[in-house]
């Protein structure tokens, strides 16, 4: 239980908060005031403490009770309860389908995104990269990238077209929202389900990192198969806020994404005014750090499939609409073996991204908040210099230690916006890191 600001003007803070649910799926419950959830039904003929209840869907009614999301949310004013939406600038923000440029097989890296210009929130400081499917269809994946200096103010933010997927590479994110506070920084990652509002506070100061915005299927812990019960991201390391309300009533901008556009309604007062809530379609954050990666102790480079963190599936079973995956501190153990990422051509296309240190495929050139795309079937791997030392290296226990690095993996290949392909930070020479591998051959 908590308040999140009940009185005007005041921001979050989760210090004084409960402790964030446990478990993946969950049908969790949280009030903030005692009494304001509804016990044995949805929807009384009144709801408690005098709240509104809403029920917002993460799938359609029908849907197999397996994949069926909804909350109830128990609140001062309806969402109903707004003027008219208008459209407003999308700023760096794109949406599926992605047609500025046409799909390009080159491999491509990108440094840091520049600073933001002074005053920028998380909303204006959202930059689409590209992106695969169509926004009007609710299928496909968007990758952008954020960077902010300042706190959304008065100024609430909601997606329709997907849920998002936030990595943070550098400051903390307070993600104030509807279903209470939840903080993020580097290390962390935190979904907002489609349709939640929240806001981003910035305790720390400046703030950078990347999203994954996923139209498909939600995302789901991926199947273990013969792994066996245990392994990977563990359901109860995944945690939901605690209900948490502000009652403010002053002009607050609520921001929708619709359809890939940015459009805006006045509301009179704050729409984080939920008191208590149930359901399973709740926004939550994991800390990468108790990711159990799993590899190989005999020999060979398993798939990076087995460090999977969470998956959306498609209607063709093991193919991913997306993947988000984790290279996480690890022991390389495996004999005779060329240890890093070997030379691959995929059929799903790569993008990956560093939240801190080194990236054991890439010996320089790979830079934290940095990122880079290997669409289909592009050839990629180690380069040159990651080779050699690798081909060369005393195969004892090493222990891989110095970075964290992810991936957004998706079944489609993923087509850049203008801004991305004619960037700045766009790295020009990226296809050297592979130039001077020597032949080696030689007929026995
Ligand atoms: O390209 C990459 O660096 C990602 C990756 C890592 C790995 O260990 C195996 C295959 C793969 O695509
Ligand atoms: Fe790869």
């Amino acid at each position: 239980m908590g308040t999140v600001g009940n009185v005007a003007g005041s921001g979050g803070g989760d210090g004084a908060v409960a402790r964030p649910l446990s478990g993946f799926g969950n049908q969790h419950r949280s009030e903030a005031v005692p009494g304001a959830l509804p016990e044995g039904r949805n929807s009384p003929q009144r709801a408690p403490l005098g709240l509104y209840a809403e029920q917002l869907s993460g799938s359609a009614f029908t849907e197999p009770r397996a994949d069926n999301r909804r909350s109830w949310l128990y609140r001062i004013r309806p969402s109903a309860a707004h003027p008219p939406l208008h459209r407003i600038g999308n700023g760096g923000l794109r949406s599926a389908p992605f047609d500025e440029t046409e799909p390009d097989p080159n491999r491509r890296r990108w440094d840091p995104l520049p600073e933001p210009p002074a005053g920028t929130d998380f909303v204006a400081g959202l930059w689409t990269l590209g992106g695969n499917g169509d926004v009007r269809r609710r299928e496909g994946m968007s990758i952008h990238l954020y960077r902010a200096d300042s706190p959304m103010v008065d100024r609430v933010f909601g997606d329709a077209d997907g849920e998002l997927l936030i990595v943070p590479q550098r400051g903390t994110l307070l993600l104030v929202t509807e279903f209470g506070p939840l903080r993020a920084g580097p290390g962390h990652v935190a979904l907002i389900p489609r349709g939640v509002r929240f806001r981003v506070e910035l305790p720390d100061g400046p703030a950078a990192g990347y999203v994954c915005e996923n139209r498909g299927r939600p995302f789901v812990l991926p199947e273990l198969g013969p792994i066996g019960a245990n392994g990977l991201a563990a359901a109860r390391d995944f945690e939901a806020p605690t209900a948490a309300f502000e009652d403010v009533e002053r002009p607050v901008e609520v921001v929708t994404k619709f359809c890939g556009n940015l459009w805006a309604a006045a509301y009179d007062h704050s729409p984080l005014d939920v008191v208590a809530w149930h359901g399973n379609h709740v926004p939550y954050r994991y800390d990468l750090r108790r990711f159990n990666v799993l590899g190989s102790i005999s020999f060979d480079h398993p798939d990076p499939s087995i460090f999977t963190v969470l998956t959306s599936p498609s209607t063709q079973p093991g193919v991913a609409n997306a993947d988000f995956v984790v290279f996480a501190p690890r022991w390389l153990v495996g004999e005779d073996t060329f240890r890093p990422p070997y030379f691959h051509r995929n059929v799903m296309s790569e993008y990956m991204g560093l939240i801190e240190g080194a990236y054991d495929a890439k010996a320089s050139g790979f830079v934290p908040g940095g990122g880079s795309l290997h669409n289909m079937l592009s050839a990629h791997g180690p380069d040159r210099e990651t080779f050699e030392r690798a081909s060369a290296a005393e195969l004892t226990p090493q222990k891989v230690d110095d970075g964290l690095a992810f991936m957004f993996e998706t079944r489609w290949p993923v087509t850049l916006t203008e801004q991305a392909a004619s960037c700045g930070h766009l790295q020009r020479d990226y296809d050297a890191v592979w130039q001077g591998l020597e032949r080696h051959f030689r007929q026995p």
